[in-house]
């Protein structure tokens, strides 16, 4: 290969490389800008308007140590536009080698995974994997959009087939009032299981597979523009403001701010089906694009800059001035102490916990566990993990994950093991809660995709068991101090995220009648 093929290619990879790591650690202006705007909607003193302060607290972090805003960095898409002769082979052949890269700097956590053997594949390439969808265009220069969109987020996607029968707003016709009606249910439907406040993204009409890029591809647009359709100019600002009337709020904890962004896109479909596919973006929005040089491969120009960019150094952090208590936990914990706690306490951890997710929820309903687990607390979180030099594992990243996964095995696993607290995000379902109250147990809510601030909590890594379920499915022993969350369902039978999707849904139900 020519010197100067050569230094194109190297210097391409380069460019694809500071996307991805731009892309995972440093939140585009638009979304700053809708989160800001969410902070000053709070009440000071809130449960949400706290969330909201550390999350913001998080965007800084990650900022400052170039590291993950949340653990979770996504199934990486790209969506490249080239010139007429440019090679698309080596454009995808140097994306590969840029993710593979930015995975070991732990840029992004390894997050691809066989679905048959279970087995991760460690460096984020896998079959189909990263996504890559190029297009050819008339300009000169090569466009590379990225999104890292994370698997919670991704799992309050949903999709309508019209006519429908809808929870709360009854029957969805095929018109622009049927397509209000499933949008409003989408953002209902998503709780704070998707780390609220989200945004999202619509397609109407295609099929289900183009429904769905549809909607992903309205991600890619400012949360501030305007869609030139009037209707769905229309449409977008209505399902914004209505939407933070749910009271759903950050995390799911209540509050004014719900939804921070909707952008609806329109194609034709068949005659005999009628999609309204939903996009649901977390609060962690990371999606970043840059303009690159077809003969050189340097970066022209970034996207997503525009306008006011807001650092978050300077905020005043809100107080606490609800009056909820304040608890010092230290596994193992007690029964009684456990008892003692209602929903609404703040606990702050320190000492011991463990992690465990999916493949250790399903693993310990068939076998023993590696460690005494009596009284102690279970971290539902999958870390970005990273080998310092002398070999020692170091906490890149560290965020809660969505518990309702963990649904079918939780209250088995509490008893049979004597766990008393188990913590995560998006609260859990009824059959937890009976358990919690028959053993003594709790849930601890801590705030989704806040993964520099809890990675800050924890002082080291002192054990890691299953590590062959991957890094982040491994159960990683962990130390920590002043490891905040929200008790948000207690072993009295409480539940707050049953109380928000009850009252939400009464919300919702306000805007049954006809609108468009
Ligand atoms: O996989 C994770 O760490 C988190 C996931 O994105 C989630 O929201 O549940
Ligand atoms: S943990 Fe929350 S913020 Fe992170 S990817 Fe999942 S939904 Fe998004």
């Amino acid at each position: 290969m020519s010197q100067v093929a050569t230094s194109y290619l190297q210097t391409l990879e380069k460019s694809l490389y500071d996307l991805v790591s731009e892309t995972s650690t440093n939140l585009p202006t638009d979304v700053r800008r809708a989160i800001k705007k969410a902070k000053e909607a709070e009440n000071a003193g809130t449960r949400a308007a706290m969330s909201l302060d550390t999350i913001a607290n998080n965007i800084v972090m990650a900022e400052d140590n170039v590291s993950p805003i949340c653990q979770d960095t996504g199934l990486p898409t790209f969506k490249v536009k080239t010139p007429v002769g440019v090679n698309q082979l080596e454009i995808k052949a140097v994306i590969k080698n840029a993710i593979v890269q930015a995975t070991k700097d732990a840029k992004l956590r390894p997050n691809a995974v066989d679905s048959l053997s279970g087995s991760n594949s460690g460096d984020n390439l896998g079959d189909g994997l990263p996504v890559i969808k190029f297009e050819q265009w008339e300009k000169d220069y090569i466009e590379v959009k990225l999104i890292l969109k994370g698997g919670g987020c991704e799992n309050k996607n949903i999709q309508y087939s019209l006519p429908c029968e809808l929870e709360g707003l009854g029957r969805a016709g095929r018109d622009l009032d049927g397509i209000r009606k499933c949008i409003l249910h989408s953002v209902w439907q998503a709780q704070g299981q998707g780390c609220s406040a989200g945004f999202i993204g619509v397609g109407i009409g295609g099929d289900r597979s183009s429904g769905y890029d549809l909607a992903k591809e309205q991600l890619f647009r400012h949360v501030d523009d305007v869609n030139p359709n009037e209707d769905l100019a229309k449409l977008e600002e209505y399902i914004v403001e209505k939407s933070n009337t749910f009271g759903v709020g950050t995390m799911g904890f209540g509050g004014e701010a719900t939804l921070l962004g909707c952008k609806i896109g329109v194609m034709h479909r068949l005659p005999a089906s009628f999609f309204v596919s939903v996009a649901y973006n977390c609060w962690a929005y990371r999606r970043m694009a840059i303009d690159i040089n077809a003969q050189t491969g340097e970066i022209m120009n970034w996207h997503y800059t525009e306008g006011e960019r807001i650092s978050f150094r300077d905020e005043e952090k809100a107080e606490n001035t609800s009056d909820n208590k304040v608890v010092e936990l230290k596994a193992p914990i007690t029964e009684e102490q456990i008892r003692e706690l209602k929903v609404g306490d703040v606990v702050k951890i320190s000492g011991r916990m463990y992690t465990g997710r999916d493949a250790i929820h399903h693993h310990l309903m068939s076998h023993d566990a590696p460690v005494d687990l009596n009284g102690q607390i279970i971290y539902h979180c999958g870390p970005v993990m990273a080998k310092d030099e002398e070999g020692n594992w170091t906490v890149k990243a560290a965020g809660p994950t969505t518990s309702i996964r963990e649904e079918p095995y939780q209250g088995d696993i509490m008893k049979k093991f004597g766990i008393r607290a188990v913590m995560g995000k998006g609260g859990m379902g009824p059959k937890t809660l009976a358990a919690l109250k028959e053993h003594g147990g709790v849930y601890l809510n801590a705030i989704g995709g806040a993964a520099q601030y809890y990675a800050d909590c924890i002082k080291s890594v002192d054990g890691v068991d299953l590590m062959e379920f991957g890094i982040p499915e491994a159960m990683w022993h962990l130390t920590v101090q002043d490891f905040t969350a929200v008790v948000t369902m207690d072993s009295h039978g409480n539940s707050l995220h049953a109380d928000v999707e009850k009252s939400s849904l009464e919300k919702l139900s306000q805007y049954a009648e006809r609108v468009f």
